[in-house]
């Protein structure tokens, strides 16, 4: 796994790492020399135009402008100011040294001259802002990004694409978009996440220096970027002496008159993900139109109101099926009512391996007030507990519904309030989003996002019942519950990308992501199993 530091935790590590010998100034030229690595691992990047800001984001690329020149490319400095009234001391050290050493320069630039320079170049590299942007994006550099992203040069950034945070994923009013990030010391949430997954191209690490890898792990990182070789340890163990219910028995709850197509992707989701046996309880007013849509899977009819939600008397029959189950799903399509909190409030006291989704997740918010986290008593329990909210769930669920989480780093903030709050665990909440985070109190992973193409009603409801069963299979515990989740969020990815193939990345719909997920799981785990593999004999000859 690949830790992602907080903007400030990164400062931190620099700091530490001049404690350990590595002064800045010598961070400076390894950063710039691991840029113009990258360059010249271009195929055929012969004439780079190098845009530097006035901070050390740009005194990397003055170092890098200074490495590519020495290595016979030909090199254009674009900077907006005359390099000696660069107020930074170390960034004009640099630029100094650079144009001594011979690098032409064009300062301050109209846009045609700019024009001019991108024309004559292959590769642009972007030096312009790095993690001391903030705000909007300020002259002249609104218009370099512009010139730079129309100018149909390769760009490789240099940390972060200018204009993007790298902390919340935000871009400002311009962005470079750029086909390669390098980025320094380890990965930051915003490029992983929101605009950063549009700007970023494919991320390189530069770690810069050998005790990086130790000084990011002590900085606590705000989360871990999962590897696919991580997930063999929480992988299903196959078998062929199985039958139905050794592979695992599934109950999803939900339903309403109003929804009743959330419960039955739910139920389908779980079934395909491999669960052995799925039953499905639902209202008695919807059961009859479920089971003409499951033919392999038993519907329960169960007490509801005229609206065809849940009351309470359904919670004791709940609580009384899920004894047998192997898990539970609750929540898809079921509404909020005094029912549904009853059913919602039974199956938490039960001793079930419980996934909540959905409403299931609206009726926790309610029983605790919208603050999840002053209430640990209602998800403190010895058995696994999974709660799935996208950001409008997740800030009902930690008394932000007015002002629910915009990042990446806020989600995984609001999920950390709540697992935290509980101390077990048994307690994950997978903040889902364009990027995802598997929150536990001991880690919180990131599973490679899938495609936009998961960007459709009812995609929710296939993942948790892709949860439900996965946890079902592993015999309702996992001996890393974060990790197993992000596994399945991965396999969900994984089945947009597959269904994106077949219909298009705008044709996907939420019963196509059910029928990829038999293929989409077969795919990750033996890539997961070829991959771990592969890392062991590399160990070997190490
Ligand atoms: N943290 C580290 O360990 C290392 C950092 N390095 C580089 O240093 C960078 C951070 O350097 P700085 O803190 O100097 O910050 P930056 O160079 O990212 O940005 C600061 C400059 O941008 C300007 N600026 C900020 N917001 C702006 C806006 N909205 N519009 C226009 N101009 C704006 C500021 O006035 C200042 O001149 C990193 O991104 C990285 O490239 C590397 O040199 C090596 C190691
Ligand atoms: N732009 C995106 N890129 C990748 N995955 C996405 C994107 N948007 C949504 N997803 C994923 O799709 C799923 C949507 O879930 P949810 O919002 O609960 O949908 P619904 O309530 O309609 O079922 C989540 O797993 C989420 O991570
Ligand atoms: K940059």
């Amino acid at each position: 796994m690949q830790p992602v530091l907080n903007v400030e935790d990164i400062k931190r590590v620099e700091v530490e790492l001049t404690r350990v010998g590595v002064s800045v100034s010598e961070l400076m030229h390894r950063a710039g020399y691991a840029a113009a690595q990258e360059v010249l691992e271009l195929e055929g990047a012969k004439s780079v135009a190098v845009l530097c800001g006035m901070g050390n984001n740009g005194g990397d690329g003055w170092v890098a402008a200074e490495a590519l020149l020495a290595r016979g490319l030909k090199v254009q400095v674009v900077c907006p100011m005359d390099p000696d009234q660069i107020s930074g001391d170390l960034a004009r050290q640099v630029a100094q040294a650079a144009v001594k050493a011979g690098v032409p320069v064009t300062v301050g630039p109209s846009r045609d001259e700019l024009d001019e320079v991108l024309d004559e170049a292959d590769v642009v590299l972007d030096c312009m802002l790095g993690t001391g942007f903030h705000g909007e994006v300020r002259a002249p550099f609104d218009i370099w990004i512009e010139c730079v992203n129309a100018s149909g040069c390769r760009v490789v950034s240099v940390d972060v694409p200018s204009g993007l945070s790298a902390q919340t994923g935000q871009a400002g009013s311009a962005c470079v978009v750029a086909d390669l990030t390098v980025t320094m010391l380890a990965l930051k949430p915003g490029l992983l996440a929101d605009d950063g997954r549009d700007v970023c191209g494919a991320i390189v690490v530069a770690p810069l220096a050998e005790q990086t890898e130790r000084l990011c792990v002590e900085a606590d990182p705000v989360a871990w970027r999962t590897d696919l070789a991580d997930y063999r340890d929480v992988m299903v163990e196959t078998s062929a002496s199985v039958d139905k219910f050794t592979r695992g028995s599934v109950l999803v709850v939900g339903g309403s008159s109003r929804f009743p197509g959330a419960p039955i992707m739910a139920a389908r989701a779980a079934a395909r993900m491999g669960a052995g046996y799925v039953t499905l309880a639902v209202p008695q007013a919807i059961a009859a139109v479920c089971q003409t849509h499951l033919l392999e899977i038993p519907v329960v009819g169960l007490p509801c109101d005229v609206e065809g939600v849940l009351t309470a008397d359904a919670a004791e029959r709940v609580a009384k099926m899920a004894r047998s189950a192997s898990s539970v799903l609750v929540g898809p399509g079921m509404r909020v009512s005094g029912g549904t909190v009853a059913v919602v409030s039974a199956l938490l006291r039960s001793e079930a391996p419980l996934v909540i989704d959905a409403d299931g997740l609206n009726c926790l918010s309610r029983l605790t007030e919208g603050r999840l986290f002053d209430f640990p008593e209602f998800t403190r329990r010895d058995a696994p507990l999974i709660l799935t909210p996208h950001r409008g769930e997740l800030g009902r669920l930690s008394g932000r519904s007015e002002v629910p989480p915009t990042s990446l780093s806020e989600q995984l903030e609001c999920a950390r309030q709540i697992v935290w709050s509980d101390g077990g665990s048994e307690i994950v909440v997978v903040s889902k989003g364009s990027a995802t985070g598997c929150v536990s109190v001991d880690q919180a992973v990131l599973p490679k996002p899938g495609p936009a193409a998961l960007a459709t009603a009812g995609s929710g409801d296939v993942l948790s019942g892709m949860m439900a069963s996965y946890l079902a299979q592993v015999g309702g515990q996992s001996e890393n519950l974060p990790l197993m989740a992000a596994l399945v969020c991965e396999i969900h990815g994984y089945a947009g990308t597959v269904a994106a193939e077949r219909l298009g990345s705008r044709g996907v719909m939420a019963c196509d992501l059910i029928d990829s997920i038999g293929l989409a799981t077969d795919a990750i785990e033996e890539r997961a199993a070829l991959a771990g593999l592969e890392d062991a004999s590399e160990g070997q000859q190490a």
